[in-house]
């Protein structure tokens, strides 16, 4: 549908002469989660990348609620609701962790919509709260991980892109991060979710596509992998 929050369609990707991504397509409904699944190398961060506008890539179809975005900047991209989570967080560690949230905050840009209020962001994540005041390179990685979500929703997206949330976490943690993204969905906000981590992916995600050497390899509900261990296993190699 024209409405879709994000719609690739027969999407390339390249690093200068480097072809990665291969007629990729999928698809975000609304106020769904999308699971983008693979193993190293496979072309997730590609992906990533591709639909903010740093790898360069060209498609039938890339479009953001109808809109297409291709050639975008990532700025216009930004401000047209995408909000990215990167893989490693990239927090600034010598601000504190209140100005990491403020550093984002955004005048509201579109008519109904618009980004997290400080409040929001301490509500959601009363540690933050608590360590408002401390740098952000002397949290835990689990609240770096919440700040970094946090950040990235001050910017108001109606699309969240999230690379690896789970990465480096204790299970504890990243059962939290669960909990945070499943909550964030039930608001209606639309989030891809990049994982190596199957059992989260399969917790949260509504849809899966499962990239295999820049191709996909697999897309179908997340019951389609839920109950096909042997098709994870050959794809992901794990189960
Ligand atoms: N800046 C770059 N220049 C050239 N090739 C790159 C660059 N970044 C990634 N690649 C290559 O593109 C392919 C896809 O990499 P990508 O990082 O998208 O995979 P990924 O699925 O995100 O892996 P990971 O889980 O390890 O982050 C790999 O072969 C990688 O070596």
């Amino acid at each position: 549908m024209a409405t879709d929050p994000l719609v690739l369609d027969g999407l390339d990707a390249f690093y200068g002469d480097s072809h990665v991504l291969h007629d990729l397509s999928l698809r975000v409904r609304a106020g769904g989660v999308l699971g983008l699944l693979g193993r190293n190398g496979a072309g997730k961060s590609t992906c990533i990348g591709s639909i903010v506008g740093l790898v360069r890539a060209k498609a039938r179809e890339m479009t953001l609620y109808g809109e297409p975005i291709q050639g975008l900047s990532p700025e216009r991209i930004s401000q047209k609701g995408v909000g990215v989570v990167p893989q490693g967080r990239r927090i600034f560690p010598s601000l504190t962790v209140h100005e990491n949230l403020t550093v984002a905050a955004r005048t509201p840009s579109r008519e109904g919509w618009r980004g997290w209020s400080l409040e929001d962001a301490f509500s959601a994540f009363p540690r933050l709260e608590e360590r408002r005041r401390q740098f952000a390179g002397s949290l835990s990685g689990g609240e770096q991980q919440m700040l970094a979500i946090g950040r990235a929703l001050m910017t108001g997206p109606r699309l969240l892109l999230l690379d690896e949330p789970s990465e480096g976490l204790a299970p504890q943690i990243v059962a939290e991060v669960a909990r945070v993204l499943k909550e964030l969905s039930r608001t209606g906000l639309s989030i891809v979710l990049v994982e190596q981590n199957v059992k989260l992916a399969m917790e949260v995600a509504d849809d899966v596509v499962i990239l295999n050497n820049g191709r996909v390899a697999h897309a179908g509900p997340v019951e389609s992998i839920q109950t096909d261990g042997e098709l994870v296993e050959q794809l992901l190699g794990v189960y």
